[in-house]
């Protein structure tokens, strides 16, 4: 039996012992177990967690959007409210396990809807299901980045930190730097623009750094040096993001007014409804962006039909 199953046994059992002195004990050790398993279950595996792997749920529909936040923001809830799909939400963190698939009919498009356990701090190193989170967060198309409007800013720059550190860069397009290896010849540098960021000594000693002596470099844009990096390394994601900002139900309206006028940001409330049909919108031209920017030409895209749609 896996743990998964295992927990779901406990928590039949516990659903059915009744609540009196005598079963106290009993319901005590259901719950220590249940703790313990909790426990396993975000322990990084091994297998798992050394390949990165990411939960195993099939792509479906014509797009893809993973929520990601930290525990009990309300990513289930909002899974449960925008698709027919209910996901468990509990005021405990790590509610949820594994990653629950949703489906979001809008426009006449199926937008397949993730929701995800939370991610804490040193995820992408593997703490809790980190790694296996970051690997499907990967394979969307549009991140949603869902945030608890009461909590500070700090939340946000820690969980961006957790995505960037495995090569995920959000809101950002690829850096229009061509970089081709070559077998000699030495580095040829070229820009077609002013940098003001690099130089070709710079750039030479980043190349060294990484061992490549000889290679064709032009920069088609004023990219920074973390830019060029990129590049060299490869193997980058380029992601939009849109940063949901849930229960304003709970602050005042000077500060939901605030955190409205960020920018790729949206206010919602779970709890009141609020604001759902905007966040719709928004996510809808955030996905557009994907299939403009993203999408090889003469691929066959699922998007290109929204894109005619909205322009
Ligand atoms: N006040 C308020 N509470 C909310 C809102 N949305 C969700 N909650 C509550 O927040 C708690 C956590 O919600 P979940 O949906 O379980 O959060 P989660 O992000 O899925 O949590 P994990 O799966 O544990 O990571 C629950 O008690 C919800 O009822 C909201 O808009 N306002
Ligand atoms: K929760
Ligand atoms: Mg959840």
């Amino acid at each position: 039996m896996g743990i998964l199953e295992k927990i779901s046994e406990i928590e039949k059992e516990i659903a059915r012992t009744q609540k009196n002195k005598a079963t106290e004990y009993h319901l005590g050790l259901l719950k220590a177990k249940l703790a313990k398993y909790r426990a396993q279950l975000l322990e990084p595996s091994k297998s798992a967690s050394s390949k990165g792997e990411g939960f195993d749920v099939m792509k479906s529909g014509d797009a893809r959007v993973a929520l990601i936040g930290f525990p009990s923001v309300g990513k289930s809830t909002f899974l449960s409210l925008m698709t027919s799909t209910a996901s468990e939400a509990a005021s405990y963190e790590f509610t949820t396990l594994t990653c629950i698939p949703g489906v979001i009919e809008y426009k006449g498009a199926n937008i397949q809807l993730l929701d995800l356990p939370g991610i804490i701090e040193g995820a992408a190193q593997g703490k809790g299901r980190g790694r296996q989170v970051i690997a499907v967060a990967r394979t969307a198309d549009v991140v949603i980045m869902m945030l608890d409007a009461t909590k500070g800013e700090v939340q946000r720059s820690l969980l961006e930190k957790e995505l960037e550190s495995v090569g995920i860069r959000l809101n950002k397009h690829k850096p229009n730097i061509y970089f081709k290896p070559k077998k000699g010849g030495g580095i040829s540098f070229n820009s077609t623009v002013t940098l003001t960021q690099c130089s070709e000594k710079l750039v030479q000693l980043i190349l060294h750094e990484y061992k490549i002596f000889n290679a064709e470099v032009l920069f088609r844009e004023d990219c920074s040096p973390d830019e060029f990096i990129d590049v060299i390394v490869g193997n980058r994601v380029y992601m939009p993001c849109l940063y949901v900002y849930n229960k304003i139900d709970q602050i005042s309206m000077e500060e939901v007014d605030r955190l409205a006028r960020k920018p790729n940001s949206v206010v919602i409330s779970c709890g009141m409804k609020l604001n759902l049909d905007y966040l719709l919108e928004m996510l809808w031209e955030y996905l557009a962006l994907t299939c403009i920017y993203t999408k090889k030409r003469g691929q066959r895209n699922p998007m290109a039909v929204w894109c005619c749609d909205c322009g």
